[in-house]
Order: structure tokens, then sequence, then C-alpha cells
């Protein structure tokens, strides 16, 4: 595999090389008004004097083992390091499908030593993926209640996005990979140790990135490997362009809805630990045309659904979505 040397903010890091290129993300301090513009025009940003998490930058291995409590915590286990996300709930209409990873719930403690044992072990990764719930042991209550709510709260407000659902805390071994993928909410994403390199593309790159079909486990992941794309059966993927950047400890980066991404923990720098700060979408006051990317991907969502459920038999999808195109909208 090709890679390439990297130097960010004095730090040196080896990262993988792909056939697209990209773009730097723009890294603004967090109270430049070019970066407030950025977020309020949806795109991409890393903010850096955020303090977002600053009541958290202590948090290491130790300090979360003695302190997250005994709840229990999911693990997801990769023999080849990357871990496609997959819907579980759209399994049992998917009978060939098998996942690509498997999960297990432990406690921190349990994972911790683990980790240690597993370190060197090219052929096992493990990544802690798990929403902060209120198990946790009170200094992380106090920590928590001491994030700078205060500028996420008047992101929030500025940007009429809808209430916070989630920070999920992840913790990964060095060179665990996020293949790419998009969400639907609105992310603040904060790095707290270790370094990731995000790979990100606009919603407007969807027919080059081939997600899977809505029905799919994958949904809302690219079929394409990124290591090995197959162009004869992706060939849009020779034309996509993306941009990309580093996200180190006390950054924040903000992931617009329907924004790719590919996410990769960087070696040589220990664990990576990161909570997200995922916001439901502004509700849209009026609609204005030309309409952006993002929401003709949220009214194919739509439609695909739609048909999914009228079909209501996946095996008719191919043939249906041809037919109602065919020699008319080609
Ligand atoms: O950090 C990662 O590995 C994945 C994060 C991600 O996909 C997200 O925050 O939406
Ligand atoms: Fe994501």
């Amino acid at each position: 595999m090709a890679t390439e040397n990297t130097v960010n903010s004095g730090e040196k890091f080896v990262t993988k090389k792909y056939p697209f290129s990209t773009q730097p993300i723009p890294r603004l301090y967090y109270r430049d008004p070019k970066a407030e513009h950025l977020i309020q025009s949806g795109q991409p940003v890393i903010l850096t004097g955020s303090n977002l998490v600053g009541s958290a930058y202590h948090w290491d291995m130790d300090y979360l083992c003695s302190n997250l409590g005994c709840g229990q915590y999911t693990v997801y286990t990769s023999s080849s390091g990357k871990f496609k996300y997959y819907d579980e709930k759209k399994m049992p209409e998917n009978k060939d499908f098998k996942p690509p990873t498997s999960h297990t719930d432990m406690t921190f403690q349990e994972f911790a030593a683990k980790l240690k044992q597993e370190r060197n072990n090219e052929k096992e990764r493990m990544y802690l993926q798990q929403p902060l719930n209120d198990t946790v042991g009170k200094w992380i209550v106090m920590d928590f209640t001491n994030f700078n709510w205060e500028w996420a709260n008047q992101q929030q407000k500025t940007n009429r996005w809808g209430p916070l659902t989630s920070n999920l805390l992840l913790v990964g071994m060095e060179g665990v990979i996020t293949p790419a993928h998009y969400d639907e909410q609105e992310n603040l994403f904060a790095q707290i140790q270790g370094y990731k390199r995000f790979l990100l593309f606009d919603p407007d790159q969807f027919e080059c990135l081939y997600p899977y079909p809505i029905y799919h486990p994958h949904d809302r992941q690219s079929q394409v490997d990124f290591d090995n794309p197959d162009f004869e059966k992706f060939p849009k993927f020779a034309d996509l362009k993306g941009y990309e950047g580093i996200v180190g400890p006390k950054d924040v980066l903000y992931i617009p809805m329907y924004w790719w991404h590919q996410v990769e923990s960087l070696s040589g720098h220990g664990e990576t630990i990161s909570i997200t700060f995922w916001y439901k979408a502004a509700q849209t006051m009026k609609v204005v045309y030309p309409l952006t990317a993002g929401q003709k991907v949220a009214i194919m969502r739509n439609i695909e659904k739609m048909i999914a459920e009228a079909l209501n038999d996946k095996s008719e999808m191919s043939p249906f979505m041809s037919n109602m195109v065919l020699g008319r909208y080609t």
C-alpha cells in the first residue's frame, strides 16, 4: 500500500495515498468570523481554541479506567483495521449479509486490559464506540458538566440546529479506520488524544461514492473499497475530489450533515480518544432554489424509502429502479 509523509503543526505522520486529489480543510481560530461563516454555510472547518471539551483534556486510558464506572461499553473488533458501520435492524431482510466486524460489551477496565494485550497484534484491532450515559463516575460527570456548553449552545442557536442527540465516546487503537460514509446529523467532532486524519467529500460527490441501497445494512456507507477501487463497477470514483485534514488534541472539526467522511487513526501517537456532539438538522424555514446537494440526497433517501416500502421485496428494487429511468431519463 502506498503511503506518504505529512507534516502538520510540527508533527510527522505517515498517511495512505489514494487515487483522488484533496484540498486542505480550513483550520481557523473558533472566533474567526471566517470560521463562523463556514459553519453557517454548511462547510467543514477545523476549529482551534474552542475548548469545547477543555475539561476533558486530561482524559487518558488510566483516568478513564478509574473514573468511567462499571457500565458496559460496546467494543468492535476487526481483523482488517476497518470498521465499516452496519445497521443490525436491517440484517434480518438481508440474509446473505456478513458483518465485517464483531462487537461485544465489556467494562472499560476490561477493554483497557485487552488493549494492552493486543496493542502489537496487527491482526486484531479494537474500537470502543459508546454514547456517554449516566453510569459514568462523578468525576466524568463533572468534566462533562464543564464542557464549553456556552459555545456549543450558541452554535446550536446561531445555526438553528435541532436538539443535541448524543455524545459518542470513541477510543480506538492506532491505525483503526472508519470507512467513507455520511451521517444524517450535524456533528461537532472533538479530539482529546491522538491524531485522526479526516477525508471529507461534499454531498455533491454522491455519484462518485456509490452508497449502498437504503435497505442494506451498510446504508449511508460507500461501496467503494478505497484501497482497491473497482473502477469498472464504480467508474465515477475516478472523478472524486475531496478535502483532508489532521485533527489532533484540542481540535474540533465541524462535519456538516450529509458530508462524507473517512476517519483514520494515525499510528505512532497512541490511542485516539474523541467525542462527538451530534445535533438534529436545522428546520427548513423556506425552501430556496436551486436545492443544495444535501437537500437532494434527502429527497433521494425519502423516495428510495417509499419505493422499498411499497414494493416490500428488495429483489424487486433493482428492475423497478432501472425501468423507471431507462430510455426516459437516461
Ligand atoms: O472517528 C471515527 O472513527 C468516526 C467518527 C464519525 O464517523 C463521526 O463522528 O460521525
Ligand atoms: Fe460519521
